[in-house]
């Protein structure tokens, strides 16, 4: 079944101030999605509220068109989160980490599916050192590993290129390249130039009402 995400007049203020409003996007298979914008111009929150995980704005979400807030179940088991933070365990080795994320995810799995996503991350070798003792890139990196993991069709990925080094960056690109070739969606924020050969959308947040183009 092909995807589709769409907001329509979306509206969100924090602090008496409109972060963004009136706001329309549409994600549909095979496609990105990037929200860019300046530092503190809302991109995490529109992040947060397209992913179901606030309630407190304006307008309508759609997923697959029926109303988000109807469908949240149905949405969740297509959605694939990674937040800002990497959110690794720090007392738990990689191996660890990937099979607590699988059982919060409900699904479950085998080491050797977990050691084949950290190897493709490039942490064969740190699989079961702390993950508190990795590098920044490197817990990055465990995190990553999720989307070899949790086979969901809609990304969406809040920074997920911080801390990455060089070969990196060209692994994650080509990853996200091979996901909406393959039907996957995907909603990112980067500050990152990007070199993905696929139909990119992008929304402009922290210029008025949050301007869309494409
Ligand atoms: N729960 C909250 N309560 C009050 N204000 C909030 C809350 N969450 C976010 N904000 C404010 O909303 C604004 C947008 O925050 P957000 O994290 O969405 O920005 P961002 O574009 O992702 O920023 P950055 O590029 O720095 O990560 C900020 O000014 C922030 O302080």
């Amino acid at each position: 079944m092909s995807l589709r995400l769409q907001a329509r007049k979306l509206a969100c203020e924090r602090d008496g101030r409109w972060l963004f409003r009136d706001l329309d996007l549409e994600i549909r298979s095979g496609e990105i999605l990037r929200v860019e914008g300046p530092n503190g111009s809302g991109k995490t929150t529109l992040l947060k509220i397209l992913s179901g995980q606030l309630a407190d704005y304006e307008g309508s979400i759609f997923w697959r068109d029926a109303p988000l807030r109807r469908v949240h179940r149905n949405f969740l088991a297509s959605l694939l989160y990674l937040g800002h933070a990497p959110g690794v365990k720090a007392a738990l080795t990689p191996l660890e980490n990937l099979a607590w994320y699988q059982a919060m995810a409900g699904t479950g799995g085998t080491e050797a599916q977990r050691m084949s996503a950290l190897e493709m991350v490039g942490l064969r070798g740190f699989e079961d050192l702390p993950a508190g003792q990795l590098s920044a890139g490197q817990q990055r990196r465990v995190a990553l590993a999720r989307l070899e993991l949790t086979p969901r069709p809609l990304w969406v990925l809040d920074e997920p290129f911080t801390a990455i080094d060089r070969e990196g960056v060209a692994d994650l690109e080509a990853r996200l390249a091979a996901h909406v070739r393959g039907g996957g969606s995907v909603v990112l924020t980067t500050h990152q130039a990007l070199d993905i050969p696929v139909p990119m959308c992008r929304v402009r947040l922290g210029e008025g009402k949050g301007n869309v183009a494409s």
